[in-house]
């Protein structure tokens, strides 16, 4: 069996307001794990990818990295800091949070450079490529589209080569091509992937296992993709289905539909 990358132990984590997000939330991640995070807005797939990636501190419980407790003191050693950054990758749903630099090019080379990678130049010019943003290397990040920003924080993360990728949302902004290139290219690598969607054509396609999240923040779900995905009333929990009014002729009736995966 795959070592565990990542786990989650019996972890809670409440804003400072004092406003619970979730508690006791268990699960691992396999190393090459292709997993999907499904649940309704708000509750809590942007805060529990944060937590993956170091960014938020559990308030009770602990998060897991290759066995190791991530805690504040820890990211704040030089040489774990380091190596975790680099393994660590987090795409942002709304991407300009990541983006600062003057030009695309300087952005895509500034995490190499960093973390004193070599063949920067490399870096840049093959993730640049590959993402179609070749043509706008000097151009600065905030002229982007919003589909090209978020090309660009992915090309960002790229990079660095991190053997675990959290992304929130990729599918957002991204026109169905670059969907199909991102499912491609994260099923062609053994990058460790786990990606909040509430795109069920991207989950199936990319995810052998779901996490699906309930709204009041516990784990409803851990398990293969293909059943849950069949299962409506788990759908409807994790607000991907819900309960329509159709009338034919003079019928009215109601009925569950996922939406973009059976019959929307
Ligand atoms: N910076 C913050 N301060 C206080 N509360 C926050 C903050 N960010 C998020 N929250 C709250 O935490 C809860 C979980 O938010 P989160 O963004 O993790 O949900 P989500 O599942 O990613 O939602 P969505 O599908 O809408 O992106 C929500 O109730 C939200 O209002």
């Amino acid at each position: 069996m795959a070592e565990t990358l990542l786990e989650f132990a019996d972890v809670g984590y409440a804003w400072p307001d004092g406003r619970p997000v979730f508690s006791g939330l268990s699960f691992r991640i396999a190393a090459g794990d292709k997993v999907v995070l499904l649940g309704p807005n708000g509750a809590g797939k942007s805060t529990l990818l944060r937590l993956a990636n170091g960014l938020l501190t559990p308030a009770t419980g602990t998060v897991f990295w290759e066995n190791r407790a991530l805690t504040v003191d820890g990211l704040r050693q030089r040489e774990f800091a380091r190596a975790f950054r680099q393994a660590n990758g987090l795409l942002f749903q709304h991407p300009e949070a990541m983006l600062f630099n003057p030009t695309v090019r300087e952005e895509i080379a500034y995490g190499p450079r960093q973390l004193g990678l070599g063949g920067v130049d490399e870096r840049v010019a093959h993730w640049a490529a590959e993402l179609g943003l070749d043509g706008l290397l000097d151009e600065a990040p905030f002229a982007l589209s919003g589909g090209q920003k978020q090309k660009l924080a992915l090309a960002c993360l790229l990079a660095v080569d991190p053997r675990f990728l959290a992304l929130d949302e990729p599918s957002a902004s991204l026109d169905p091509a670059s969907v199909g290139w991102l499912i491609d290219t994260l099923l062609e690598s053994t990058r460790t992937v786990l990606v909040s969607t509430h795109n069920l054509s991207l989950a199936a396609e990319l995810g052998e296992r779901a996490l699906i999240l309930g709204g009041d923040g516990r784990l409803l779900y851990d398990g293969p993709l293909a059943p849950a995905l069949q299962d409506l009333p788990l759908l409807q929990a994790a607000g991907l289905a819900h309960r329509h009014r159709h009338r034919h002729g003079g019928l009215a009736h109601a009925h569950l539909h996922a939406h973009d995966w059976e019959s929307s």
